[in-house]
């Protein structure tokens, strides 16, 4: 993935300045940088989601609008997990997968597994407004993670959690590289930031590279 000169504007004011960065399949990145540094901006600009200008190519392809970034297989963990609270744990994982086209019992099937490997098999029938935050965020880490992404963006994916969890989450967004997904991450958290490959801080939407991948 190629990202030349993005940049992200809210009115006047500009959320993402002029970043390019560069990142291959197998590679998991932290997005670091203090609040209102623009790293929600940047992660829903490769999402498709915000408007940008400059560029981003997901190989020969040009990213351009979410239905697109969604037909190519970038997902996103959205900061605050955003479930749909009045469907279970299980269907807000399983209808994404429905709504791009997997099969009912296929669809079924990737739900679960993602569910249990955040720890929540017991809950996929809870309806989300029953969970508690940190597993309303693993949910939205199970639905991240069932959709099997070329690349996978997380917002503050381990804001919620405890410890333990923040780990395992941890483990499984770096397996997630491991299958060959770029992980792009947003967090606050340096020692989450630590596990990952490289680093790049935004500082008033301009990124600089703190460790390379
Ligand atoms: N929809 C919007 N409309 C107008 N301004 C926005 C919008 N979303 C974000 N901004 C502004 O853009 C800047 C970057 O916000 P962004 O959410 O990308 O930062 P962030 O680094 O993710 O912050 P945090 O760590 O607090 O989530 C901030 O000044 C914010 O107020």
């Amino acid at each position: 993935m190629e990202l030349t000169d993005v940049t992200v504007r809210y009115g006047e004011a500009v959320a993402v300045n002029a970043v390019s960065l560069q990142a291959y399949a197998g590679e998991f990145i932290a997005v670091t940088g203090h609040s209102g540094a623009g790293k929600s901006s940047l992660l829903w600009a490769i999402a498709g989601a915000v408007p940008s200008q400059g560029s981003i190519r997901l190989g020969e392809e040009s990213v351009g609008d979410r239905t697109r970034a969604t037909k190519l297989g970038i997902a996103v963990i959205p900061q605050g997990s955003a479930l749909a609270l009045l469907l279970t744990a299980q269907e807000n994982v399983e209808l994404p997968l429905i709504a791009v086209g997997a099969k009912a019992q296929e669809a079924r099937r990737r739900a679960h597994d993602a569910l249990r490997s955040v720890g929540l098999e017991e809950s996929g029938s809870h309806l989300a407004e029953e969970l508690s935050g940190g597993q309303q965020q693993r949910v939205a880490v199970a639905r991240g993670l069932a959709q099997h992404a070329r690349v996978l963006l997380a917002d503050e994916p381990t804001s919620e959690l405890d410890h333990d969890n923040r780990e395992r989450v941890l483990a499984l967004l770096r397996a997630e590289a491991d299958r060959g997904a770029i992980v792009i991450m947003a967090t606050h958290d340096p020692d989450a930031a630590a596990h990952a490959d490289g680093e790049i801080r935004l500082d008033d939407g301009r990124a600089e590279t703190v460790r390379l991948p």
